[in-house]
């Protein structure tokens, strides 16, 4: 069972997290001096010649992949919504996305679909994959991720539905634990429209078609 409770409003304010100063270097030698430990308790010798600089790049690397606690997803929308009469579905499919498990901080990766019909208002193209970027870019498991982005589009564009559909692969279930190599995880997330049959399959069959 995953227990949402104790998670924090994802996006008001700078989303309900603290804030903190991603790039100051005192964070980056706070976390490195611990990435330092890691390697030592790991069994590593953090001070031969190859693991010089391997705490800082690791402290970089991880203030990099979690750089969405800082963003709101709801502010890049706002940045980019135009006023057009188009109400047909709008679909960006095969958006890649790089999230990792809050359970053992390890990556999951493959495709988020994402549709909306417009509801006299239509959103600048690069601002979805923008929203998936930030959504993943933070500890998740990929249900909230699917939610969030969902929620997010919904609540800020206000269309007449959203779809979205994410397909990944968790390395937690593939270089560890259960070790199976080939699972793919699908999640979606529908709101208005897309919760009647019709307007999801129509969303179904597009994503699953492929333009030579
Ligand atoms: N629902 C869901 N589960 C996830 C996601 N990412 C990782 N998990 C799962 O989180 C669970 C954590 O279970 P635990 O039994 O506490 O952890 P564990 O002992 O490391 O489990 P194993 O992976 O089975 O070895 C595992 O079943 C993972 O597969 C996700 O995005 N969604
Ligand atoms: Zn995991």
């Amino acid at each position: 069972m995953i227990d949402d409770d104790n998670i924090p409003d994802r996006d008001a304010g700078i989303n309900g997290y603290q804030k903190i100063d991603r790039y100051n270097p005192e964070l980056i030698k706070d976390l490195s001096a611990n990435y330092h430990k890691v390697l030592e308790l790991i069994g590593e010798k953090p001070d031969r010649e190859g693991l010089l600089k391997t705490p800082e790049r690791m402290a970089k690397a991880m203030l990099f992949l979690t750089q969405g606690y800082d963003l709101s997803a709801k502010d890049i929308l706002e940045s980019a919504m135009f006023k057009e009469d188009y109400s047909q579905m709008v679909i960006v499919k095969d958006i890649e996305v790089y999230s990792m498990c809050e359970h053992h901080m390890l990556p999951f990766f493959g495709k988020a679909h994402v549709a909306y019909i417009p509801n006299g208002h239509v959103v600048g193209l690069s601002k979805i994959p923008r929203v998936v970027d930030v959504f993943a870019r933070r500890l998740q498991v990929q249900e909230r991720l699917t939610n969030e982005i969902r929620d997010c589009i919904q609540e800020t564009l206000q269309p007449i539905g959203v779809g979205v559909v994410i397909e990944c692969r968790h390395l937690c279930m593939s270089m560890r634990g259960v070790q199976k190599q080939n699972s793919v995880t699908t999640t979606s997330a529908f709101t208005g429209e897309f919760l009647k049959e019709k307007t999801r399959t129509e969303f179904l069959d597009l994503i699953s078609s492929r333009l030579s």
